[in-house]
C-alpha cells in the first residue's frame, strides 16, 4: 500500500495566528522528512475550512484513499475543526456520497482547543516519540513536543479513536427542517447558551473576559421553559446514580414511553457533549465521560440538566410569593462551584430542608445526568427568545417560532445509513 498522504488545514487567524509559522516548521518538514506527501489548504475567511472538507470530499469521490481513510491536520483550533467537518458532512449529504472514514490530527493552534486538550491536558505528560521517529522530529521544546502528540500518534500508526459527531436539526413548527448543524464538542441550550450569546452581544463595549461575568450574572436565575425528550440508544436512556457512582434506569423523569424519558420544564441548564469531560481547564462540568467511559463504537452523548423546581428552597420561594430566581442564583452558584472541584456536582443531592446540598445524599439529585442517543429540545413559550437559543461548538443558532432541536449522535439512528467504517476518528 502507498505512504498515507496528509491534508493539512492552516487558519492563519486562529489562536495567536501561528499556525502557518508552526505548520511550516514542525508538521510540513517532519512529513517531508518522513517522505510522506502533504496538501495544504489555507483558509481564506469565515467558514473557509468547510470548504476546504467539500473540495477534500469531491476529490475523494475521483481519488479514494488506498486504504479508505482520509487523513486530515487541523491547522487552528475547535472552530476550525467544526467547520471542516460541517463542510464535509454537508458535501457528502448533497453530492449523495458514502461518508467513508475521516481521521484528524489535532494542533493547539487555537485559543481554547477544547478537543486537544482533552486527549492531551497540558499538565499531562507529552506523548513518547517512538525511537524510529525521534531523529525526524528532532530537538524540540516540550511546548512544541505536547502540541505534536496527536501527529506522533498518527506517524507511529497508532489507532485513532472515535469521534462522535451530534447532528442538531432546527425544526420549524410545520415540522421541516430549516437546519441541520453539527458539533463535535459540545451542544447546548438554557444558561450556557444564553451567556454566549449575551457576551457576543457585549462584545464591542466590553472586549476583555468580564464580558463572560457580565452575561452569567444577566442569565444566572432564568427559567427557560422547555420540555424535553431524551432518545434511547441500543441500551436505553442511563441516569447517572451519585450513591453508586454507576448508570441506572432513569429515576428523576416525568414520564417515559417506549424508552423515550420526558422532562418537563423550566430548565436552567442543559449540556451534551460527546467529547469532552470539560469546558475550562478546571471546569469538568461531564465527569462522566471519563469516569465511566462509553464502550468502543458507543453512540451516545452524555447531557448535564438543571431544573429549579426540583430544588425545596425555590419551591419553598415561589410558595411564599417569589418567583425563585433569587432562591436559584445561590444555588446555581454552588452546584456549578461544584464543577470546579473536579466535577463533583454530579454527586449533589439536595438536603431535605432546602439548605446546602449534600453529597450522595438520601435526598433527590440535583443534577440530572443521562447517557443517552440523543434529545428533542421543545421551548414551551414563543415569547421566551433565550429558550430559543442553541450554540454548538460555539455557534449559535435560534430554534424557529413553534419548533424545536432534534439532536442525535450521528450513526445512533439508522437513517443515517453510518455503517461502523465511516465516520470521524481522532488521533488522541
Ligand atoms: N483567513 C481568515 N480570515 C478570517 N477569519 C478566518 C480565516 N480563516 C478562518 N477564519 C475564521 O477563524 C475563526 C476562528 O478559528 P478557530 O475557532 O479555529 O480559532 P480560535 O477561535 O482561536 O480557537 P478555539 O475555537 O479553539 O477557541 C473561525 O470561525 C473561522 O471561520
Amino acid at each position: 500500500m502507498p505512504a498515507p498522504r496528509y491534508h493539512v488545514i492552516v487558519n492563519p487567524i486562529a489562536g495567536t495566528g501561528s499556525a502557518p509559522k508552526f505548520i511550516n516548521d514542525h508538521v510540513c518538514s517532519l512529513l517531508e522528512r518522513l517522505g510522506l506527501a502533504a496538501d495544504v489548504h489555507v483558509t481564506e475567511g469565515v467558514k473557509d475550512a468547510g470548504r476546504i472538507g467539500r473540495d477534500i470530499v469531491l476529490e475523494r469521490r475521483e481519488t479514494p484513499p488506498a486504504d479508505g481513510v482520509t487523513r486530515v491536520i487541523v491547522g487552528g483550533g475547535d472552530g476550525t475543526a467544526h467547520e471542516f467537518i460541517e463542510g464535509v458532512l454537508e458535501a457528502t449529504r448533497e453530492l449523495g456520497v458514502p461518508l467513508g472514514r475521516w481521521a484528524l490530527v489535532t494542533l493547539p493552534l487555537g485559543t481554547a482547543n477544547a478537543l486537544h486538550s482533552t486527549h492531551f491536558p497540558p499538565d499531562a505528560a507529552a506523548t513518547p516519540i517512538p525511537p524510529a521517529l525521534a531523529a525526524e522530529v528532532g530537538d524540540v521544546s516540550p511546548e512544541v513536543h505536547q502540541a505534536l502528540s496527536s501527529l506522533v500518534l498518527a506517524l507511529a500508526g497508532a489507532e485513532p479513536r472515535p469521534l462522535p459527531i451530534t447532528l442538531t436539526s432546527l425544526v420549524r413548527a410545520d415540522g421541516t427542517v430549516a437546519e441541520t448543524i453539527p458539533d463535535h464538542i459540545v451542544l447546548s441550550t438554557a444558561l450556557h447558551a444564553a451567556i454566549l450569546s449575551d457576551s457576543d452581544a457585549l462584545r464591542a463595549e466590553h472586549p476583555g473576559l468580564e464580558r463572560y461575568k457580565l452575561a452569567a450574572a444577566a442569565n444566572i436565575s432564568v427559567f427557560f421553559p422547555a420540555d424535553v425528550e431524551l432518545v434511547p440508544d441500543s441500551r436505553g436512556v442511563r441516569q447517572y446514580d451519585p450513591r453508586t457512582r454507576a448508570w441506572v434506569a432513569p429515576y428523576s423523569a416525568d414520564s417515559e414511553q417506549d424508552g423515550k424519558v420526558r422532562l418537563t420544564g423550566p430548565f436552567t441548564y442543559f449540556l451534551s457533549t460527546t467529547t469532552t469531560p470539560r469546558l475550562e481547564p478546571t471546569f469538568v462540568i461531564a465527569p462522566t465521560l471519563t469516569a465511566l467511559p462509553r464502550d468502543e463504537g458507543e453512540r451516545t452523548t452524555d447531557i448535564v440538566i438543571l431544573r429549579p423546581l426540583r430544588d425545596p428552597a425555590v419551591r419553598k420561594a415561589i410558595s411564599e410569593g417569589g418567583d425563585g430566581g433569587a432562591a436559584w442564583a445561590a444555588r446555581a452558584k454552588e452546584v456549578l462551584g461544584g464543577a470546579y472541584q473536579a466535577g463533583k456536582h454530579v454527586q449533589f443531592t439536595y438536603a431535605p430542608d432546602g439548605g446546602a446540598v449534600e453529597v450522595a445524599g438520601a435526598g433527590d439529585v440535583v443534577v440530572e445526568t443521562f447517557r443517552c442517543a440523543g434529545f428533542t429540545w421543545r421551548p414551551t413559550d414563543d415569547a421566551h427568545a433565550k429558550s430559543h437559543i442553541v450554540c454548538a461548538d460555539g455557534s449559535l443558532y435560534d430554534i424557529p417560532a413553534g419548533g424545536e432541536a432534534r439532536a442525535h449522535v450521528l450513526g445512533s439512528d439508522p437513517a443515517d445509513q453510518a455503517s461502523s467504517d465511516s465516520g470521524f476518528w481522532v488521533w488522541g
